[in-house]
C-alpha cells in the first residue's frame, strides 16, 4: 500500500511550490510570475460572467451591460445570478484578462473535460471548440473534446474568451478548470496524468484477472467473479473519468457513449457492490430488502442504457440520493458483522474506511478547502484490495481445508485397503480349510473308517478307471479277493476290538508290500480287494502269494495268534466287465476255502 501511495504521489506531483496566482475579478495577473519556471497554472477564481450572451472579443467593447463575476469552474445550477437561480440549460460567456510579465513566443491553454459545447478565444483569435455551441437547444450539439492547445500570445495582455453553452447536461458550466502554461508543461503534465489513470487501470484489471482466475479455479464461490466485474466496473470509470478512452480515441469522443459510460460505471457498479456485501455476510442484511434495491439499482442502469440522454441526465441526483442511503445500509450491516465477529469484516470495513475517508478528502479538495491531488481513485484501489485479500484468504483457507480433507480421506482409504486386504486374506484361508475340509469329506466317503484303506465306493472307481484304460490301450488288470480264514474264532477267542486290530494291521502290512499304482480296498466284513494294475495273472499270483505269507507270518507276531488268508485272483478279460471278473475272483477265493484255506487260487479264463 504504501509503494502505491508512494507512486501515486510522485505521479500526481503537479503541486506549485510557490503561491498560486488566482483570477480575481475577471483578471489574471501574472506579470510577478514566470510562466515558463512553475507549472501551470489553473484558471480558476472570479472571472466575469455573461450569461445567456454568446460574445465575440469584438462584442465586449460593445456590451452595456457590466460583466458579473462567478467562480469558475463551477456549475450553473442552482446558482444565484443577479437574484435568480440559474438552470442547468443555457448558455453563456466567460472572460478572465492576463497579464503577463513578458513576452511569450508560444503558450498553451489545456481545456478540461467540459461535458457540452464550448468556443475558446485568445482576444479574436478562436484556438479551441468542442461540439457546436448555440442559442437554443435545437442548433447545440454536445461533444467530449478535452485538448491542449498552442496560441501566440498578442503582447503581454489578452483575453480569453471562453464561450459555453448547454441542453444535454444536468448541471451545465465546467467542472474543472481550463489551465495556462508552455506546450511542453501541459504536455508533460498530460502524459503524467495518463500514466498515473493507466497505472491505476492496470491495477484494476490485474486484480479482476487475478479474481477471475480464482472464480475458475471454485466455481461454486461466485464472490471472485463479483470482485472481477467490480474490478473492471472501476478500471472502466477511472479511464473515462480521466479521459484515457478519448486519448486513446476509444468512443472517437462520441458525447453519448461517453455520458452512458459514465452513468452506467456509477449506477452499474452499485448492484454488484450490494451484492458483494450480502453474499459476504449474509445475516446481518434483509434478503428482500437485498434483492428489490438490486432490482432498483439494476433497473436504472437499464434506464441510463436505453433512454435519451435529455431524459436519464437529470435523474442521476436521484440515483445519488438513494446510493447515499444504500451506502449507509451496507456500512451499518458490516458494523454488525464485526460486532458478531464475522470473519474478513473487519478487512472490509478497513478498506470502506479508507475509500469513504479519500471520498471526503476529494469532496474537501472540490470545495476549495484543502490543497492536495485527487485520491478517490486511491480508495478504490485500498477497496478493492482489501476485497482481493478477503477472497484470496478465503480460497488459500478453502485448499488447506481441502488438502487435510485429502489426508483424512487418504487415512481412511488406507484403512479400508488394509481391511479388505485382510479380509480377503481371511476369505482365502476360510476357502482353503473349506477345500481341505472338502478333500477330507470326499476322502471320507471313499475311506474305510476302520483301516483307513478304500471303502467298496473307493475301490470301485478304480476297478471302472482300470477297465477303462484297458479298453483304450489293452493294459492288463487283476482281481484279488482277500478273504480271512475262520475270522469268526479270531473275534470269539480273543475280543472284537482285537479283532478290529487284526483286519488294521494286516491292512497296514499289504499297503506296505503293494506298488503304488495297485489300489486296496475293503470289500466287505473282513474281505478285501486288490487291484493289480498293468499286471497278468501270473505277476498278481506272485503278489497275492506273497501277501497271503507275510501276513501268516507278521500277523502272528504282532497278536500272538495264528491268522491266514485266502486269496481268490481273476484277470480281468478284453472282453469281459468288472462284476464278471469279480464273480471269478470269488469263485477261485471260495474254490481256495473248500481246498483248504490259506492259499491263493486262481482262476483261468
Ligand atoms: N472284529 C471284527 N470282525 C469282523 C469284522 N467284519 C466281519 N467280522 C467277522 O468276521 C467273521 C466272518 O465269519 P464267517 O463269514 O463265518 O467266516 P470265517 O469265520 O472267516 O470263516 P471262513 O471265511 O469260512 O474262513 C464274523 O464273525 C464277523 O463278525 C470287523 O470289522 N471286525
Amino acid at each position: 500500500m504504501s509503494i502505491l501511495v508512494t507512486v501515486f504521489t510522485l505521479l500526481s506531483a503537479d503541486q506549485q511550490a510557490s503561491e498560486v496566482p488566482k483570477v480575481s475579478e475577471g483578471k489574471l495577473d501574472l506579470t510577478g510570475t514566470d510562466i515558463t519556471q512553475r507549472q501551470p497554472i489553473k484558471l480558476s477564481g472570479s472571472w466575469d460572467f455573461y450569461w445567456q450572451k454568446l460574445l465575440t472579443f469584438d462584442e465586449l467593447g460593445l456590451q452595456e451591460d457590466t460583466p458579473t463575476q462567478v467562480e469558475f469552474p463551477g456549475i450553473w445550477r442552482g446558482k444565484n445570478h443577479q437574484g435568480k437561480t440559474l438552470d442547468h440549460n443555457g448558455f453563456a460567456t466567460y472572460v478572465v484578462e492576463v497579464s503577463l510579465p513578458k513576452n511569450y513566443e508560444h503558450l498553451a491553454i489545456r481545456v478540461p473535460n467540459i461535458g457540452s459545447a464550448y468556443r475558446l478565444y485568445v482576444n479574436e483569435n478562436l484556438i479551441a471548440s468542442g461540439g457546436q455551441v448555440a442559442n437554443n437547444a435545437e442548433r447545440h450539439v454536445s461533444k467530449y473534446s478535452p485538448g491542449t492547445y498552442a496560441f501566440k500570445p498578442d503582447g503581454q495582455v489578452f483575453k480569453l474568451l471562453l464561450q459555453i453553452s448547454n441542453y444535454d447536461y444536468y448541471w451545465g458550466g465546467s467542472w474543472n478548470a481550463l489551465e495556462l502554461g508552455t506546450h511542453d508543461q501541459l504536455q508533460e503534465k498530460l502524459v503524467r496524468e495518463t500514466l498515473k489513470t493507466s497505472f491505476i487501470v492496470a491495477i484494476f484489471f490485474t486484480i479482476s484477472l487475478f479474481n477471475l482466475l480464482l472464480f475458475s479455479l471454485r466455481i461454486r464461490n461466485i464472490l471472485p467473479l463479483i470482485i472481477a466485474m467490480i474490478s473492471i466496473g472501476f478500471g472502466i470509470r477511472e479511464a473515462e473519468i480521466n479521459n484515457l478512452l478519448h486519448y486513446v480515441n476509444i468512443f472517437d469522443s462520441n458525447f453519448l457513449i461517453n455520458i452512458r459510460t459514465n452513468f452506467l460505471s456509477f449506477t452499474g457498479l452499485a448492484p454488484l457492490l450490494i451484492m458483494y456485501f450480502y453474499l459476504s455476510f449474509k445475516n446481518v442484511y434483509n434478503k428482500i430488502a437485498i434483492y428489490m434495491i438490486v432490482a432498483i439499482t439494476v433497473g436504472f442502469s437499464l434506464f441510463i442504457g436505453l433512454a435519451p440522454i435529455h431524459v436519464f441526465s437529470n435523474k442521476l441526483p436521484y440515483f445519488q440520493f438513494l446510493i447515499m442511503g444504500i451506502i449507509v445500509y451496507l456500512i451499518f450491516g458490516l458494523i454488525k458483522a464485526i460486532y458478531l465477529k464475522k470473519r474478513n469484516a473487519g478487512t472490509l470495513f478497513i478498506g470502506s474506511l479508507i475509500l469513504a475517508c479519500l471520498s471526503i478528502h476529494d469532496i474537501f479538495l472540490s470545495l476549495g478547502w484543502i490543497n492536495t491531488v485527487p485520491l478517490v481513485s486511491l480508495g478504490l484501489v485500498a477497496f478493492v484490495m482489501c476485497q482481493n485479500y478477503i477472497t484470496y484468504a478465503d480460497f488459500i483457507l478453502a485448499s488447506t481445508n481441502n488438502k487435510k480433507l485429502n489426508r483424512v480421506l487418504e487415512q481412511q482409504n488406507n484403512e479400508l485397503q488394509q481391511f479388505s486386504n485382510s479380509l480377503e486374506k481371511q476369505v482365502e484361508e476360510r476357502t482353503e480349510e473349506l477345500e481341505n475340509l472338502n478333500r477330507k469329506l470326499e476322502l471320507l466317503a471313499n475311506e474305510d473308517a476302520l483301516t483307513s484303506a478304500y471303502n467298496r465306493r473307493g475301490i470301485s472307481v478304480f476297478l471302472e478307471q482300470a477297465k477303462a484304460v484297458q479298453k483304450r490301450s489293452g493294459t492288463p488288470f487283476c482281481i484279488a479277493l482277500i478273504d480271512f480264514d475262520n475270522f469268526k474264532t479270531v473275534n470269539d477267542s480273543l475280543g472284537h476290538d482285537v479283532g478290529d486290530l487284526t483286519l488294521k494291521k494286516a491292512c497296514e502290512l499289504i499297503q506296505a508290500i503293494i506298488r503304488e499304482q495297485d489300489k486296496f480296498g475293503r470289500w466287505g466284513g473282513e474281505e478285501f480287494v486288490l487291484l493289480a494294475t498293468d499286471t497278468n495273472l501270473q505277476g498278481a499270483a506272485f503278489i497275492a502269494e506273497k501277501l497271503r505269507c507275510e501276513i501268516e507270518e507278521k500277523l502272528a507276531e504282532l497278536i500272538a495268534y495264528k491268522v491266514t488268508v485266502t486269496i481268490g485272483v481273476a484277470e480281468c478279460g478284453i472282453e469281459e466287465n468288472i462284476e464278471s471278473c469279480l464273480k471269478r475272483s470269488d469263485n477261485a477265493l471260495y474254490k481256495g476255502k473248500m481246498e483248504g484255506r490259506n492259499q491263493v487260487a486262481l482262476s483261468k479264463n
